[in-house]
C-alpha cells in the first residue's frame, strides 16, 4: 500500500503580514518549508513526498532543495495550487498518478516542527484503519466566544465560555485514502468551499468518522508572525 505525504503550500501568509509566503521565510538558516519536508522525508515509511505550490510560485526554484535535503529521488513537487487549502489539496490529489487505496498524508507546509517518529507513529496506528484520522490535541485551555471581531489593539469583548468537553484541536498530518479524500473534496468543495478547512471535515460530511491520534502542541501551524520565532525554540528544542 503506498503512502504519500502531500503538502499544500500554495499559501500566500496573509496572517504572516509578510511580502514572501511564510512558507519561504527563514527557519533556522532555512526555508521554513524545509524543515516540514525533512521530517516527512524522514519517515521511511512514506514512498512520496508531493508538495503542492501556486502555479505563480516564483521561490520554490531559488532554492538548492538537494542541498538542504539531500536524495530528493521521492520528492515531487506540482504546480497545481488552487484558491484555497482545499482546492490545492483536491487538485494535488488529482494529479497523483497512484492507486485509489493509496494513504494520503496531508500536512501543512506552515507545520516545520512535526517529527519523523509522529509520522511513523501515525502510520502504524492508522495504515489498518477504515477511514484513517488526524493528528489533534485536546483543547487545555478554557474558550470564549467574543461578542466582535477585534480591535487595533487586539481587542474584544467576552459575549460567553462555551465548553470544551470533547473539543480537540485539529492538526496535520491528516490521513486518508486517496480516491476517498479526492471524492469527498470534489463533491463538497463546489458549495461548502468555505466550510472544508481540513481533509477530515470533507469526511465528516459524508458521515465518516475519522480516528483522532493524540498530537503534540509542539506540532503548530506558523500562521502570525510570533509563530516563527516559536518554531525556531521548539525545533533547536527538539532531540
Ligand atoms: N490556497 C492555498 C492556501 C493555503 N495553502 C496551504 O495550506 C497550509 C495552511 O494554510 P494557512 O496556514 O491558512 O496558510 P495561508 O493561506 O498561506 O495563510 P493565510 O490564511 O494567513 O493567508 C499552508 O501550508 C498553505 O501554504 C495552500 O496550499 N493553498
Ligand atoms: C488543516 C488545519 O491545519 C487543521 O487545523 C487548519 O484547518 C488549516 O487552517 P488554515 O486557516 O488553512 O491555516
Amino acid at each position: 500500500m503506498k503512502k504519500i505525504a502531500l503538502v499544500p503550500a500554495a499559501g500566500s501568509g496573509s496572517r504572516m503580514a509578510s511580502a514572501t509566503p511564510k512558507q519561504y521565510l527563514d527557519l533556522l538558516g532555512q526555508p521554513l518549508i524545509a524543515h516540514t519536508l525533512r521530517a516527512l522525508l524522514g519517515a521511511t515509511e512514506i514512498n512520496q513526498v508531493v508538495v503542492v505550490i501556486s502555479p505563480e510560485d516564483e521561490w520554490w526554484a531559488s532554492y538548492d532543495w538537494s542541498a538542504l535535503l539531500g536524495d530528493l529521488s521521492r520528492l515531487l513537487v506540482l504546480r497545481v495550487g488552487g484558491a484555497s487549502r482545499a482546492e490545492s489539496v483536491m487538485n494535488g490529489l488529482a494529479a497523483l498518478d497512484v492507486p485509489d487505496d493509496s494513504w494520503v498524508l496531508v500536512h501543512d507546509a506552515a507545520r516545520p516542527c512535526l517529527t519523523s517518529a509522529q509520522v511513523s507513529q501515525m502510520i502504524t496506528q492508522l495504515e489498518y484503519d477504515a477511514v484513517g484520522g488526524i493528528l489533534a490535541v485536546p483543547v487545555a485551555d478554557t474558550l470564549k466566544v467574543a461578542a466582535s471581531e477585534y480591535d487595533q489593539h487586539g481587542h474584544a469583548q467576552i459575549e460567553r465560555t462555551t465548553p470544551r468537553a470533547g473539543l480537540w484541536q485539529a492538526q496535520t498530518p491528516q490521513m486518508f485514502r486517496r480516491g476517498e479524500l479526492l471524492a469527498a473534496l470534489q463533491d463538497a468543495l463546489p458549495q461548502h468551499v468555505n466550510d472544508i478547512t481540513d481533509e477530515a471535515s470533507a469526511l465528516e460530511r459524508l458521515g465518516k468518522t475519522p480516528k483522532l491520534i493524540m498530537g503534540s502542541p509542539w506540532n503548530l501551524k506558523v500562521t502570525y508572525p510570533q509563530d516563527l520565532q516559536l518554531a525556531g525554540l521548539l525545533l533547536k528544542a527538539q532531540p
